[in-house]
Protein backbone atom coordinates (compact mmCIF):
# COMPACT_ATOMS: atom_id res chain seq x y z
CA UNK A 1 0.00 0.00 0.00
CA UNK A 2 1.46 3.58 -0.96
CA UNK A 3 0.57 6.81 0.48
CA UNK A 4 0.38 10.18 -1.56
CA UNK A 5 -0.43 13.41 -0.92
CA UNK A 6 -3.52 15.26 -0.76
CA UNK A 7 -2.27 17.71 -3.03
CA UNK A 8 -0.43 16.11 -5.55
CA UNK A 9 3.12 17.26 -5.63
CA UNK A 10 4.57 14.18 -3.45
CA UNK A 11 6.38 11.30 -4.09
CA UNK A 12 4.77 7.62 -3.20
CA UNK A 13 5.59 6.84 0.25
CA UNK A 14 5.36 3.58 2.45
CA UNK A 15 2.90 3.80 5.47
CA UNK A 16 6.03 3.93 7.69
CA UNK A 17 7.50 6.75 6.09
CA UNK A 18 3.85 8.24 6.08
CA UNK A 19 4.09 7.89 9.76
CA UNK A 20 7.02 9.25 11.11
CA UNK A 21 6.92 12.58 8.50
CA UNK A 22 3.61 13.17 9.27
CA UNK A 23 3.06 15.73 6.96
CA UNK A 24 3.55 15.87 3.26
CA UNK A 25 6.35 18.23 2.20
CA UNK A 26 3.45 20.04 -0.59
CA UNK A 27 1.46 21.03 2.69
CA UNK A 28 -0.69 17.92 1.95
CA UNK A 29 -2.06 15.24 3.69
CA UNK A 30 -1.13 11.41 3.26
CA UNK A 31 -3.92 9.06 1.87
CA UNK A 32 -4.00 5.64 0.72
CA UNK A 33 -3.37 5.33 -3.11
CA UNK A 34 -7.07 3.18 -2.67
CA UNK A 35 -8.93 1.69 -0.21
CA UNK A 36 -8.25 -1.95 1.22
CA UNK A 37 -11.36 -4.09 0.56
CA UNK A 38 -13.34 -5.96 3.46
CA UNK A 39 -15.58 -8.60 2.53
CA UNK A 40 -18.98 -9.71 4.07
CA UNK A 41 -18.10 -13.12 4.08
CA UNK A 42 -14.55 -11.49 6.05
CA UNK A 43 -17.01 -9.68 8.09
CA UNK A 44 -19.00 -12.94 9.08
CA UNK A 45 -15.43 -14.65 10.14
CA UNK A 46 -14.53 -11.74 12.51
CA UNK A 47 -17.75 -11.40 14.40
CA UNK A 48 -15.88 -13.50 17.23
CA UNK A 49 -12.56 -11.81 17.05
CA UNK A 50 -11.83 -9.70 20.11
CA UNK A 51 -10.16 -6.31 19.79
CA UNK A 52 -6.93 -7.20 19.02
CA UNK A 53 -7.53 -9.55 16.37
CA UNK A 54 -9.69 -7.07 14.71
CA UNK A 55 -6.79 -4.50 14.86
CA UNK A 56 -4.75 -6.58 12.95
CA UNK A 57 -6.94 -7.38 10.31
CA UNK A 58 -7.68 -4.64 9.79
CA UNK A 59 -4.01 -2.35 10.12
CA UNK A 60 -2.28 -4.91 8.17
CA UNK A 61 -4.02 -3.67 5.36
CA UNK A 62 -2.64 -0.54 5.56
CA UNK A 63 0.60 -0.91 7.50
CA UNK A 64 1.82 -3.23 4.78
CA UNK A 65 5.61 -2.58 5.24
CA UNK A 66 5.15 -3.50 8.77
CA UNK A 67 5.49 -7.29 9.59
CA UNK A 68 2.61 -9.10 10.92
CA UNK A 69 5.39 -9.36 14.26
CA UNK A 70 5.84 -6.05 14.33
CA UNK A 71 2.10 -5.26 14.32
CA UNK A 72 1.16 -7.78 16.83
CA UNK A 73 3.88 -6.37 19.03
CA UNK A 74 2.71 -2.47 18.87
CA UNK A 75 -1.37 -4.03 19.10
CA UNK A 76 0.30 -5.70 22.46
CA UNK A 77 -0.92 -2.36 23.88
CA UNK A 78 -4.79 -3.13 24.00
CA UNK A 79 -4.02 -5.27 26.30
CA UNK A 80 -1.85 -3.02 28.60
CA UNK A 81 -3.23 0.23 29.12
CA UNK A 82 -7.04 -0.36 28.72
CA UNK A 83 -9.33 -0.68 31.46
CA UNK A 84 -12.37 -2.68 30.16
CA UNK A 85 -11.46 -6.30 28.76
CA UNK A 86 -13.76 -5.01 25.56
CA UNK A 87 -11.63 -2.28 25.13
CA UNK A 88 -14.78 -0.29 22.82
CA UNK A 89 -17.81 -1.60 24.32
CA UNK A 90 -21.34 -0.96 23.14
CA UNK A 91 -23.67 -0.06 25.10
CA UNK A 92 -27.64 -0.50 24.26
CA UNK A 93 -29.84 2.23 25.38
CA UNK A 94 -33.40 2.89 24.21
CA UNK A 95 -35.20 3.30 20.57
CA UNK A 96 -32.60 1.90 18.72
CA UNK A 97 -29.87 3.97 20.04
CA UNK A 98 -25.77 2.23 21.11
CA UNK A 99 -23.42 4.12 22.62
CA UNK A 100 -19.90 3.15 21.45
CA UNK A 101 -17.77 3.63 24.60
CA UNK A 102 -14.37 4.82 23.72
CA UNK A 103 -12.83 6.28 26.59
CA UNK A 104 -11.51 3.15 28.61
CA UNK A 105 -7.82 4.24 28.00
CA UNK A 106 -5.67 5.43 30.18
CA UNK A 107 -6.37 9.78 29.83
CA UNK A 108 -10.20 8.84 29.53
CA UNK A 109 -10.90 10.12 25.97
CA UNK A 110 -11.15 8.24 22.51
CA UNK A 111 -8.03 9.21 20.92
CA UNK A 112 -6.36 6.97 23.44
CA UNK A 113 -7.32 4.80 20.67
CA UNK A 114 -4.89 5.64 18.52
CA UNK A 115 -2.09 7.65 20.64
CA UNK A 116 -1.44 4.25 22.71
CA UNK A 117 -0.61 2.36 19.52
CA UNK A 118 0.76 5.03 17.54
CA UNK A 119 3.77 5.78 19.41
CA UNK A 120 4.66 1.75 18.88
CA UNK A 121 4.05 2.16 15.36
CA UNK A 122 6.21 5.58 15.59
CA UNK A 123 9.42 3.49 17.03
CA UNK A 124 9.06 0.85 14.23
CA UNK A 125 8.92 3.33 11.79
CA UNK A 126 11.78 5.10 12.94
CA UNK A 127 14.04 1.78 12.93
CA UNK A 128 12.57 1.14 9.28
CA UNK A 129 13.38 4.35 8.25
CA UNK A 130 16.65 4.58 9.76
CA UNK A 131 16.01 7.61 11.48
CA UNK A 132 19.27 9.15 12.88
CA UNK A 133 17.66 13.02 13.86
CA UNK A 134 15.50 12.58 17.16
CA UNK A 135 11.67 13.04 16.47
CA UNK A 136 10.05 16.47 17.63
CA UNK A 137 6.54 15.79 17.45
CA UNK A 138 4.27 19.20 17.55
CA UNK A 139 0.59 18.63 18.79
CA UNK A 140 -2.25 20.90 18.94
CA UNK A 141 -4.80 20.02 20.91
CA UNK A 142 -8.33 21.37 21.86
CA UNK A 143 -7.85 19.43 25.29
CA UNK A 144 -7.96 15.35 24.64
CA UNK A 145 -5.00 14.84 22.39
CA UNK A 146 -2.81 17.06 24.20
CA UNK A 147 -2.69 14.12 27.41
CA UNK A 148 -3.42 11.46 25.16
CA UNK A 149 -0.28 11.92 23.15
CA UNK A 150 1.62 13.16 26.48
CA UNK A 151 1.18 9.60 28.01
CA UNK A 152 1.37 7.79 24.92
CA UNK A 153 4.82 9.24 24.11
CA UNK A 154 6.10 9.73 27.82
CA UNK A 155 9.67 8.96 27.79
CA UNK A 156 9.76 7.12 24.48
CA UNK A 157 13.53 7.09 23.14
CA UNK A 158 14.12 9.22 19.81
CA UNK A 159 11.59 11.13 20.50
CA UNK A 160 10.36 14.52 22.11
CA UNK A 161 6.87 16.02 22.28
CA UNK A 162 5.90 19.42 22.22
CA UNK A 163 2.17 20.21 23.19
CA UNK A 164 0.28 23.61 22.45
CA UNK A 165 -3.42 24.10 24.15
CA UNK A 166 -5.47 27.17 24.08
CA UNK A 167 -4.88 28.48 27.60
CA UNK A 168 -8.20 29.38 28.31
CA UNK A 169 -10.31 26.73 26.18
CA UNK A 170 -9.81 23.71 27.67
CA UNK A 171 -11.94 21.90 30.82
CA UNK A 172 -10.30 21.98 34.28
CA UNK A 173 -9.68 18.38 34.39
CA UNK A 174 -8.15 18.69 31.16
CA UNK A 175 -5.37 21.23 31.58
CA UNK A 176 -4.30 19.01 34.79
CA UNK A 177 -3.95 16.27 33.36
CA UNK A 178 -1.59 17.95 30.86
CA UNK A 179 0.42 19.77 33.27
CA UNK A 180 1.05 17.42 35.95
CA UNK A 181 2.58 15.40 32.81
CA UNK A 182 5.33 13.58 33.56
CA UNK A 183 8.54 12.56 31.21
CA UNK A 184 11.72 13.60 30.42
CA UNK A 185 10.79 14.17 26.84
CA UNK A 186 8.24 16.12 27.11
CA UNK A 187 6.35 20.18 27.19
CA UNK A 188 3.21 21.60 27.42
CA UNK A 189 2.63 24.92 26.25
CA UNK A 190 -0.30 27.31 26.73
CA UNK A 191 -1.24 29.62 23.86
CA UNK A 192 -2.91 32.80 24.29
CA UNK A 193 -5.59 32.03 21.51
CA UNK A 194 -7.58 29.37 20.15
CA UNK A 195 -7.21 26.08 19.05
CA UNK A 196 -7.38 27.23 15.46
CA UNK A 197 -4.15 29.86 16.31
CA UNK A 198 -1.97 26.51 17.86
CA UNK A 199 -2.96 24.37 14.98
CA UNK A 200 -1.97 27.22 12.41
CA UNK A 201 1.30 28.26 13.99
CA UNK A 202 2.13 24.46 14.35
CA UNK A 203 1.86 23.72 10.64
CA UNK A 204 3.22 26.76 9.97
CA UNK A 205 6.21 26.03 11.58
CA UNK A 206 6.75 22.51 9.16
CA UNK A 207 6.84 25.26 6.19
CA UNK A 208 8.95 27.87 8.78
CA UNK A 209 12.85 27.32 6.16
CA UNK A 210 14.75 29.54 8.96
CA UNK A 211 13.27 28.06 12.00
CA UNK A 212 13.63 24.49 10.29
CA UNK A 213 17.04 25.18 9.98
CA UNK A 214 17.68 26.35 13.85
CA UNK A 215 15.56 23.03 14.61
CA UNK A 216 18.32 20.75 12.29
CA UNK A 217 18.71 18.62 14.92
CA UNK A 218 15.43 17.40 15.14
CA UNK A 219 13.03 15.81 12.49
CA UNK A 220 9.70 17.45 12.69
CA UNK A 221 6.27 15.18 13.22
CA UNK A 222 2.70 15.68 14.23
CA UNK A 223 0.64 13.52 16.63
CA UNK A 224 -2.40 15.00 15.62
CA UNK A 225 -4.87 13.13 13.32
CA UNK A 226 -3.27 14.99 10.13
CA UNK A 227 -0.73 11.75 10.96
CA UNK A 228 -1.85 8.35 9.23
CA UNK A 229 -0.38 6.57 12.50
CA UNK A 230 -3.48 8.41 14.14
CA UNK A 231 -6.03 7.99 11.61
CA UNK A 232 -5.98 4.35 10.75
CA UNK A 233 -6.20 2.98 14.04
CA UNK A 234 -9.27 4.75 14.50
CA UNK A 235 -10.61 2.75 11.86
CA UNK A 236 -10.90 -0.11 13.98
CA UNK A 237 -13.34 0.43 16.26
CA UNK A 238 -15.94 1.23 13.83
CA UNK A 239 -15.71 -2.14 12.42
CA UNK A 240 -15.65 -3.45 16.24
CA UNK A 241 -18.67 -1.81 17.16
CA UNK A 242 -20.43 -3.38 13.70
CA UNK A 243 -19.45 -7.45 14.95
CA UNK A 244 -20.50 -6.69 18.67
CA UNK A 245 -24.14 -5.83 17.05
CA UNK A 246 -23.95 -8.65 14.63
CA UNK A 247 -22.51 -10.76 17.72
CA UNK A 248 -25.51 -9.68 19.88
CA UNK A 249 -28.29 -10.27 17.31
CA UNK A 250 -28.79 -6.89 17.28
CA UNK A 251 -28.16 -6.72 13.83
CA UNK A 252 -27.54 -9.11 10.48
CA UNK A 253 -24.94 -9.69 8.28
CA UNK A 254 -24.58 -6.98 5.90
CA UNK A 255 -27.49 -4.80 7.75
CA UNK A 256 -26.25 -0.88 6.86
CA UNK A 257 -26.05 1.17 10.47
CA UNK A 258 -24.86 4.49 10.84
CA UNK A 259 -22.34 5.86 13.16
CA UNK A 260 -23.01 9.54 15.21
CA UNK A 261 -19.68 11.17 15.65
CA UNK A 262 -19.22 14.19 17.38
CA UNK A 263 -16.99 16.27 15.18
CA UNK A 264 -14.31 18.92 15.67
CA UNK A 265 -10.22 18.03 13.39
CA UNK A 266 -12.90 15.76 11.44
CA UNK A 267 -9.79 12.77 11.69
CA UNK A 268 -12.86 10.67 13.84
CA UNK A 269 -15.71 10.80 11.29
CA UNK A 270 -13.59 10.51 8.32
CA UNK A 271 -11.95 6.92 10.22
CA UNK A 272 -15.83 5.65 9.81
CA UNK A 273 -15.45 7.02 6.39
CA UNK A 274 -12.54 4.88 5.67
CA UNK A 275 -14.30 1.87 7.41
CA UNK A 276 -17.61 2.48 4.91
CA UNK A 277 -15.28 2.44 1.71
CA UNK A 278 -13.57 -0.32 2.77
CA UNK A 279 -16.92 -2.18 2.58
CA UNK A 280 -18.10 -2.39 6.03
CA UNK A 281 -22.09 -2.07 5.69
CA UNK A 282 -22.39 2.10 7.50
CA UNK A 283 -25.82 3.69 6.13
CA UNK A 284 -24.94 7.59 7.31
CA UNK A 285 -22.47 9.31 8.99
CA UNK A 286 -24.12 12.13 10.92
CA UNK A 287 -21.16 14.53 11.30
CA UNK A 288 -22.18 16.42 14.73
CA UNK A 289 -21.02 19.29 15.81
CA UNK A 290 -21.39 22.05 18.57
CA UNK A 291 -22.00 26.18 18.19
CA UNK A 292 -19.18 25.96 15.96
CA UNK A 293 -20.95 24.75 13.09
CA UNK A 294 -18.95 25.88 10.13
CA UNK A 295 -18.90 21.96 9.25
CA UNK A 296 -22.49 22.06 9.38
CA UNK A 297 -22.55 25.09 6.71
CA UNK A 298 -19.99 23.02 4.95
CA UNK A 299 -22.25 20.10 3.98
CA UNK A 300 -25.15 21.64 3.85
CA UNK A 301 -24.42 24.60 1.24
CA UNK A 302 -20.58 23.35 0.01
CA UNK A 303 -19.02 26.51 1.61
CA UNK A 304 -16.66 26.13 4.27
CA UNK A 305 -16.12 30.14 5.61
CA UNK A 306 -13.61 29.71 8.82
CA UNK A 307 -14.85 33.58 8.35
CA UNK A 308 -16.79 33.40 11.66
CA UNK A 309 -17.18 33.97 15.80
CA UNK A 310 -15.30 31.54 17.34
CA UNK A 311 -17.51 30.39 20.40
CA UNK A 312 -16.09 28.73 23.44
CA UNK A 313 -18.51 25.84 24.65
CA UNK A 314 -18.88 23.21 26.95
CA UNK A 315 -17.61 20.83 24.38
CA UNK A 316 -14.27 22.40 24.03
CA UNK A 317 -12.50 19.68 22.18
CA UNK A 318 -14.97 20.78 19.26
CA UNK A 319 -13.98 24.27 19.35
CA UNK A 320 -12.41 24.25 16.23
CA UNK A 321 -13.22 26.29 12.77
CA UNK A 322 -10.85 24.53 10.49
CA UNK A 323 -10.91 20.90 10.58
CA UNK A 324 -7.88 19.30 8.59
CA UNK A 325 -9.02 16.09 7.72
CA UNK A 326 -11.79 17.40 5.99
CA UNK A 327 -8.93 18.11 3.09
CA UNK A 328 -8.89 14.35 3.21
CA UNK A 329 -12.77 13.97 2.24
CA UNK A 330 -12.16 15.89 0.03
CA UNK A 331 -9.59 14.45 -2.24
CA UNK A 332 -11.19 11.80 -1.78
CA UNK A 333 -14.05 12.93 -3.85
CA UNK A 334 -12.53 14.77 -6.22
CA UNK A 335 -9.53 12.48 -6.61
CA UNK A 336 -7.54 15.33 -8.37
CA UNK A 337 -5.09 16.65 -6.81
CA UNK A 338 -4.28 20.03 -8.61
CA UNK A 339 -8.19 21.25 -8.04
CA UNK A 340 -7.41 20.36 -4.16
CA UNK A 341 -4.13 22.10 -4.21
CA UNK A 342 -6.31 25.14 -5.95
CA UNK A 343 -8.90 24.93 -3.51
CA UNK A 344 -6.93 24.96 -0.47
CA UNK A 345 -4.82 27.23 -1.63
CA UNK A 346 -7.41 29.66 -1.77
CA UNK A 347 -8.72 28.86 1.58
CA UNK A 348 -5.60 29.41 2.89
CA UNK A 349 -5.80 32.68 1.15
CA UNK A 350 -9.42 33.85 2.11
CA UNK A 351 -10.49 31.67 4.91
CA UNK A 352 -13.22 30.38 2.42
CA UNK A 353 -13.18 26.90 -0.18
CA UNK A 354 -16.25 26.26 -2.02
CA UNK A 355 -16.97 22.61 -3.41
CA UNK A 356 -18.98 22.44 -6.32
CA UNK A 357 -22.38 21.14 -6.34
CA UNK A 358 -21.91 17.66 -7.90
CA UNK A 359 -19.17 16.92 -5.48
CA UNK A 360 -21.21 18.18 -2.46
CA UNK A 361 -23.75 15.67 -3.17
CA UNK A 362 -21.77 12.59 -3.44
CA UNK A 363 -20.20 13.76 0.49
CA UNK A 364 -24.05 14.19 1.57
CA UNK A 365 -25.12 10.43 -0.50
CA UNK A 366 -22.59 9.46 3.27
CA UNK A 367 -22.47 12.34 5.50
CA UNK A 368 -25.09 13.91 7.12
CA UNK A 369 -24.74 17.06 9.20
CA UNK A 370 -25.99 18.20 12.26
CA UNK A 371 -25.10 20.86 15.19
CA UNK A 372 -26.54 21.69 18.80
CA UNK A 373 -26.86 24.44 20.72
CA UNK A 374 -25.29 25.13 24.39
CA UNK A 375 -29.14 24.44 25.70
CA UNK A 376 -29.37 21.59 23.35
CA UNK A 377 -26.57 19.78 25.06
CA UNK A 378 -27.80 20.24 28.20
CA UNK A 379 -31.21 19.01 27.74
CA UNK A 380 -29.79 15.74 25.12
CA UNK A 381 -27.57 14.95 28.71
CA UNK A 382 -30.37 15.14 31.34
CA UNK A 383 -32.91 13.34 28.84
CA UNK A 384 -30.44 10.29 28.44
CA UNK A 385 -30.06 10.26 32.37
CA UNK A 386 -33.92 10.47 32.48
CA UNK A 387 -34.82 7.59 29.89
CA UNK A 388 -31.60 5.52 30.23
CA UNK A 389 -30.15 5.78 33.60
CA UNK A 390 -26.87 6.60 31.84
CA UNK A 391 -24.68 9.66 32.11
CA UNK A 392 -23.03 10.98 29.04
CA UNK A 393 -20.21 13.92 28.28
CA UNK A 394 -21.31 17.00 26.54
CA UNK A 395 -19.48 15.70 23.46
CA UNK A 396 -21.45 12.95 23.40
CA UNK A 397 -24.04 14.44 23.89
CA UNK A 398 -23.73 16.26 20.69
CA UNK A 399 -23.27 13.21 19.13
CA UNK A 400 -26.30 11.76 20.94
CA UNK A 401 -28.59 15.16 19.60
CA UNK A 402 -27.33 14.62 15.90
CA UNK A 403 -28.26 10.70 16.40
CA UNK A 404 -31.73 11.14 17.73
CA UNK A 405 -32.53 14.09 15.28
CA UNK A 406 -31.47 12.05 12.02
CA UNK A 407 -32.40 8.77 13.12
CA UNK A 408 -33.99 6.23 10.22
CA UNK A 409 -32.09 3.67 11.19
CA UNK A 410 -29.73 1.47 14.12
CA UNK A 411 -27.84 4.13 14.77
CA UNK A 412 -24.30 3.66 17.08
CA UNK A 413 -23.53 7.35 19.31
CA UNK A 414 -19.56 7.73 19.84
CA UNK A 415 -18.87 8.85 22.87
CA UNK A 416 -15.58 10.10 23.20
CA UNK A 417 -14.69 10.95 26.72
CA UNK A 418 -15.74 9.88 30.00
CA UNK A 419 -17.72 12.32 32.03
CA UNK A 420 -15.23 13.17 34.79
CA UNK A 421 -13.44 15.46 32.12
CA UNK A 422 -16.03 17.48 32.12
CA UNK A 423 -18.05 17.28 35.79
CA UNK A 424 -19.23 20.93 36.03
CA UNK A 425 -20.84 20.98 32.31
CA UNK A 426 -22.95 18.23 33.37
CA UNK A 427 -23.95 18.71 36.88
CA UNK A 428 -25.53 22.56 34.55
CA UNK A 429 -27.58 20.18 33.28
CA UNK A 430 -28.89 19.00 36.59
CA UNK A 431 -28.35 22.20 38.29
CA UNK A 432 -26.31 20.88 40.66
CA UNK A 433 -22.94 22.43 39.98
CA UNK A 434 -20.50 23.55 43.03
CA UNK A 435 -18.03 25.78 43.48
CA UNK A 436 -14.76 23.73 42.02
CA UNK A 437 -14.45 20.98 39.84
CA UNK A 438 -13.28 18.46 42.72
CA UNK A 439 -16.55 19.00 44.24
CA UNK A 440 -18.31 18.65 41.15
CA UNK A 441 -16.73 15.20 40.63
CA UNK A 442 -17.39 14.31 44.22
CA UNK A 443 -21.10 15.56 43.32
CA UNK A 444 -21.49 13.69 39.77
CA UNK A 445 -20.27 10.55 41.12
CA UNK A 446 -23.11 10.51 43.36
CA UNK A 447 -25.57 11.56 40.82
CA UNK A 448 -24.63 9.28 38.02
CA UNK A 449 -23.49 5.95 40.15
CA UNK A 450 -20.44 5.42 38.12
CA UNK A 451 -16.86 5.13 40.00
CA UNK A 452 -14.44 8.25 39.90
CA UNK A 453 -11.08 6.91 37.50
CA UNK A 454 -8.22 6.65 39.40
CA UNK A 455 -6.48 8.79 37.28
CA UNK A 456 -9.24 11.55 38.02
CA UNK A 457 -8.77 10.99 41.64
CA UNK A 458 -5.13 11.39 41.79
CA UNK A 459 -5.19 15.02 39.93
CA UNK A 460 -6.08 16.53 43.21
CA UNK A 461 -2.26 15.86 44.52
CA UNK A 462 0.05 15.91 41.76
CA UNK A 463 2.47 18.61 40.93
CA UNK A 464 1.85 21.01 38.12
CA UNK A 465 5.11 20.36 36.18
CA UNK A 466 4.21 22.67 33.56
CA UNK A 467 4.03 26.46 34.19
CA UNK A 468 4.84 27.94 30.30
CA UNK A 469 2.27 30.45 28.68
CA UNK A 470 2.88 32.37 25.17
CA UNK A 471 1.36 34.18 23.13
CA UNK A 472 0.22 32.63 19.55
CA UNK A 473 3.17 34.52 17.41
CA UNK A 474 5.67 32.72 19.81
CA UNK A 475 5.74 29.03 19.15
CA UNK A 476 8.73 29.24 17.34
CA UNK A 477 10.86 30.96 20.62
CA UNK A 478 9.42 27.79 22.42
CA UNK A 479 10.79 25.86 19.89
CA UNK A 480 14.19 27.11 19.70
CA UNK A 481 14.61 26.95 23.13
CA UNK A 482 14.33 23.17 23.25
N1 LIG B 1 -10.24 17.49 19.46
C1 LIG B 1 -8.83 17.53 19.47
C2 LIG B 1 -8.26 18.57 18.56
C3 LIG B 1 -7.14 18.00 17.76
O1 LIG B 1 -7.65 16.98 16.95
P1 LIG B 1 -6.83 15.78 16.40
O2 LIG B 1 -7.79 14.67 16.33
O3 LIG B 1 -6.34 16.22 15.09
O4 LIG B 1 -5.68 15.50 17.30
C4 LIG B 1 -8.28 17.63 20.89
O5 LIG B 1 -8.98 17.25 21.82
O6 LIG B 1 -7.17 18.06 21.08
Amino acid sequence: MKYISTRGNHENCTASQAIEKGICSDRGLFVPKKFPHVSLEEIEKMKEMNYKEVALNILKRYLTDYSEEELKECIGVYDETFSHPEKTPVVKLKDGVYVLELWHGPTLAFKDMALQIMPRLFTQARKKNNAEKESLILVATSGDTGKAALEGFKDLKGVRVVVFYPAHGVSDVQRLQMLTSEGENVEVVGVVGNFDDCQTAVKNIFLDEELNLSLDKFKLSSANSINLGRLLPQIIYYFKAYLQLLRDNEITLGETIDFSVPTGNFGDILAGYYAKQMGLPVGKLICASNKNNVLYDFLKTGIYNKQRDFFKTMSPSMDILVSSNLERLIYHILEDGKVLNRLYNEFEETGILELDTASLKKIQETIAADYSTEDECLETIYDTFDKNNYMIDPHTAVAMNGGLKNKSRKTVVLSTANIYKFSSSILKAFDLEKNNEFENIEALEKLSKEDVPLNIKKLKSLKILHTKVVEKDKLGDVLRSL
